[in-house]
């Protein structure tokens, strides 16, 4: 829509009203977002965010084998970085005093044989842990992306694409990440750390009961400053992500920023975006490295206090040097555990919130109640449409009718065009027809089966639809068409192609019906992509059609060559359509004229422009130049 308004040469009315509209929906979503975003800061307790994890633990569980190799070699490592440090003992010990010559020697062999197994290890940890983060991370994306794509249409109003699309690469990289690598670091070090005051405790009991006392001394001002570095780093993200937003946000409408001339406007609110990333980096940056030093000091003073005490043992004959070196080899290695503990678990628990947002993916519920055992719908259907008495707001606005009491019937082949002030509730018709909603009051019929028993997809194989902006996906133009249709051979898709007019201007593409198309492919013209549209709805050949005419100017002769393939289209197909052309609303059997979400007259175009002042005005209003001076005359143009 908003390309559209940008190719607009003056704005008109309707394009102004859009736009509006644009900006109202968008309110409401921002809202919506301020509203969930502020509902999960309801202060849950870090431990129990851990809890998210579970979600990863339950997909990593599906591959038992890998998940054992990794913990094997975890297990491994740890216990050569152990035994490593308990080889050097035999060497002071015996070694340098020179009652064993050889202990050298055979100390050394082992040291060897230990830091062989500790590589093999190392290297069998890296392969499986990072091969099953791969794997875990490929399942969950699939899996969110599987629940994503069914969801009810009012999900994405609340939780913008580039939002969902963030959590299925970002928030899934993150998890793959921690799997691959902070899960590991943890589960080692944990290894280390445990398994480091037990060889503390068992070379010196004494020494390590004055230890224990002084740890919390240490651990308390590290983990303080631990949570406050992490919640900086958590809102330093979140600026990034605004900025991100922001640019992919006007980067995406780059047309409508440049036809408003708001570059200037852009810039600054995206200048300020990268300044208060920029700020809150700051102050990260500040609290780490104030961290980093507190850190280093205390870790050190606690090791020279152990060796104070130490060579005090060793002195009182209590210890022997290679025994004391060995325990202090100990405590470094269990401080060092710890502090890698300490790091990663600000990222376990990066991952806990990434695994949360995909948690939440997986665990969205379409709000479309579907029957147990639903119901079936005529074969072959006839294509009665019929609305009746239906009383709608949307769920985002749940006091403002968006259509109310509102009848209509279809026959079978007829074309009803539907024609109202914007916002009178036109496209919440088509949204009702396809069940992306249930009206709060009254039913929706085809061929007398009321659409909530059916299944939504056995409903949707009824319904062809052309939409107000056609999408293109980046694959060829064959492929394009054939969306409509999966099955369809390369003849159905031609011969759509034929039928919706697109066939000649295909085959003057450079390569045809194999011309690629999306982002980096051929740009194709306005008109060219309606025809695109329609031919995928032929090739669909569904009985009832919903067309959402596009707004967009076409030139006299793209205009004629639409309406030719609108034609072929409707042809025998029950239709509702949303007119904005003078030639569509003439061409159809029956004109509806919509206003606050009812009917108010309803006939052919000579009678409405009688009898309904609205339906005369909106005629002159929406309808092009040339009509609108035969609207004057209304005779010239019946
Ligand atoms: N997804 C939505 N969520 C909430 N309200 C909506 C939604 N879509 C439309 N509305 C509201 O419902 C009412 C009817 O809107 P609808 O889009 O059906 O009108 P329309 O006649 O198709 O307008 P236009 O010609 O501008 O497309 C309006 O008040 C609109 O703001």
């Amino acid at each position: 829509m908003a390309f559209q308004i940008a190719r607009l040469s003056g704005y008109s009315s309707a394009a102004i009203a859009a736009g509006i509209k644009h900006v109202r929906k968008r309110l409401a979503i921002d809202l919506a977002r301020e509203r969930k975003d502020s509902t999960d800061k309801t202060g849950r307790s870090n431990l129990s965010k851990l809890k998210r994890l579970r979600l990863v633990a339950g997909y990593a569980l599906r591959y038992k084998g890998l998940g054992f190799a990794s913990l094997l070699a975890l297990g491994v490592a740890a216990a050569a970085n152990l035994a490593a440090i308990g080889a050097l003992q035999p060497v002071i010990d015996k070694g340098f005093g020179g009652e064993d010559p050889d202990a050298i020697n055979r100390a050394f062999a082992i040291l060897f044989g230990i830091v062989t197994v500790l590589a093999i290890a190392a290297a069998c940890r890296a392969y499986f842990v990072t091969l099953l983060g791969e794997r875990v991370v490929a399942d969950l994306r699939r899996a969110a992306h599987a629940r994503v794509v069914s969801l009810h249409p009012s999900f994405f109003e609340e939780n913008r694409p580039s939002e969902i699309a963030s959590r299925l690469t970002a928030d899934a990289g993150v998890i793959q990440q921690v799997v691959s690598t902070s899960v590991s670091i943890a589960l080692r070090n944990t290894a280390l750390f445990i398994g480091g005051l037990s060889m503390m405790v068992i070379y010196n009991p004494g020494l390590m009961a004055i230890i224990t006392v002084a740890i919390p001394v240490i651990i308390a001002p590290i983990v303080y400053l631990g949570r406050k570095v992490r919640a900086l780093s958590r809102s330093s993200q979140d600026r990034i992500a605004d900025v991100a937003s922001m640019a992919t946000e006007s980067l995406g409408a780059i047309e409508v920023v440049q036809a408003f001339t708001r570059e200037e406007a852009e810039k600054e609110r995206f200048g300020s975006a990268v300044e208060a990333a920029y700020s809150t980096a700051q102050r990260r940056i500040r609290a780490r490295s104030t961290m980093a030093g507190v850190v280093v000091f205390l870790i050190s003073s606690a090791i020279t206090f152990i060796l104070w005490q130490g060579a005090q043992e060793v002195v009182a004959g209590r210890m022997t040097g290679g025994e004391m070196a060995a325990f202090v080899g100990y405590a470094v290695m269990a401080a060092a555990a710890a502090g890698a503990v300490v790091e990663v678990y600000g990222d376990l628990q990066r991952a806990a919130g990434a695994a949360g947002r995909l948690g939440e993916l997986l665990d969205a519920r379409t709000d479309l109640v579907v029957r147990a055992d639903p119901l079936s719908l005529p074969q072959p259907l006839e294509g009665r449409v019929s609305f009746q008495q239906i009383s709608f707001s949307y769920p985002s606005k749940p006091g403002i009718a968006a259509l109310k009491d509102f009848t209509l019937e279809a026959a079978p082949g007829e074309s009803v065009a539907l024609v109202g002030p914007s916002g009178a509730g036109k496209s919440t018709v088509l949204q009702l027809l396809l069940r992306f909603f249930d009206p709060q009051s009254g039913a929706v019929l085809l061929d007398g089966v009321n659409i909530r028993d059916v299944e939504p997809v056995d409903l949707r194989n009824q319904l062809a639809i052309v939409p107000q902006e056609t999408v293109i996906f980046a694959d060829t133009v064959r492929e394009n068409i054939r969306y409509g249709r999966p099955d369809a051979g390369d003849d159905e898709v031609e011969a759509a192609a034929r039928a919706a007019v697109a066939h000649d201007f295909i085959m003057e593409l450079p390569e045809g019906y194999e011309a690629w198309l999306g982002e980096r492919g051929v740009r194709l013209s306005g008109g060219q992509r309606q025809r695109l549209a329609i031919a995928r709805a032929i090739l669909r050949d569904a009985p009832v059609l919903l067309l959402d005419e596009a707004t967009s100017a076409l030139d006299a002769q793209a205009e004629q060559s639409v309406q030719r393939a609108l034609e072929h289209l409707m042809e025998g197909r029950t239709t509702i359509l949303i007119a904005h052309r003078l030639a569509t609303v003439l061409k159809a059997d029956r004109i509806v004229v919509l206003e606050d979400g009812h009917v108010v007259a309803s006939g052919r175009h000579e009678d409405l422009l009688q009898k309904s002042p609205l339906y005369a005005r909106l005629a002159q209003l929406q309808f092009d130049v040339d009509a609108a001076q035969d609207l004057a005359r209304p005779t010239a143009v019946l």
